[in-house]
């Protein structure tokens, strides 16, 4: 199966995943000088329910957060979305050290992680169904930059890692509201692109706040102390989890602030 490493890694996903290939591909560089300021762009709103997250796990190639979308509970509106776009789950990309692991690269600038919030639109039956759409996703990401003064709402999310060490590991999650993890700024580049990993679908309306979260390195240690193995396995440390930047081709990266 696909991975990160050198036999399974992101530039073999295309025997597998052809449109791995594709020209709107995930995650880009966004550079200043190739970014086109639309001041049509709304500001995007977030409206979680708390009693929406149901649990957290670890499957392997990442942490993740599962919230119910049986209906439109916590959504996503505003912004470059036509509408609202239900919340499905959240999950990290981390790097081995803190001076990389984000997915999306601003002006040259790597950092330690990116959260992403993955949304869908319900005009669609189900998730499987947006997935086939070029308007079917929306990916809300945020930077995590290591610092000094880390932002204690990553505590909550943290403090669950010890339990789910090993792949296939879920626990209860319950009550709990992530748009606590925004930063101050809403301000955001927009630009239309695909999963990050397998399969690789070009579904995603990307929303990339320009605005870091900051965690602390010990945070971060706190990730990487994840493992990709399940529990009996030998101890394979799940870092790196990210996916190298992908020509633009001809896409506009707009951005909502000057
Ligand atoms: N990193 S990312 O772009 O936010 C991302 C989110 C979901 C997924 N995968 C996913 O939802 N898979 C289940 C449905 C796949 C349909 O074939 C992959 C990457
Ligand atoms: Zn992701």
């Amino acid at each position: 199966p696909w991975g990160y490493d050198g036999d399974n890694g992101p530039d073999q996903w295309h025997k597998n995943y052809p449109i791995a290939k594709g020209r709107h591909q995930s995650p880009i560089e966004i550079n200043n000088k190739e970014v086109h300021y639309d001041r049509s762009l709304l500001p995007w709103f977030a409206s979680y329910d708390p009693c929406a997250a149901k649990t957290i796990l670890n499957n392997g190639k990442t942490c993740r957060v599962v919230f119910d979308d049986s209906f439109d509970r916590s959504v996503l509106r505003g912004g470059p979305l036509p509408g609202v776009y239900r919340l499905r789950q959240l999950h990290f990309h981390w790097g081995s050290s803190d001076d990389h692991g984000s997915e999306h690269v601003v002006n040259g600038v790597r950092y330690a992680g990116e959260l992403h919030l993955l949304h869908w639109n319900p005009k669609y039956s189900n998730y499987l169904d947006a997935v086939r759409r070029t308007d079917g996703i929306a990916v809300l990401a945020i930077f995590l930059q290591v610092g000094k003064t880390p932002k204690p709402e990553m505590k909550r999310i943290l403090e669950e890692i010890n339990a789910i060490k090993t792949k296939g590991k879920e626990v209860p999650f319950p009550n709990f509201d992530p748009s606590i993890l925004f930063p101050k700024s809403h301000d955001y580049w927009t630009y239309h692109g695909s999963f990050t990993t397998p399969p690789c679908e070009e579904c995603i309306t990307w929303i990339v706040l320009r605005e870091p979260i900051i965690v602390s390195s010990d945070q971060m240690a706190k990730l990487r102390s994840l493992s990709k193995n399940a529990e009996n396995e030998p101890d394979l440390p799940l870092v790196d989890n990210w996916r190298p930047t992908q020509p633009r081709y001809f896409r506009m990266v707009s951005a909502s602030f000057l």
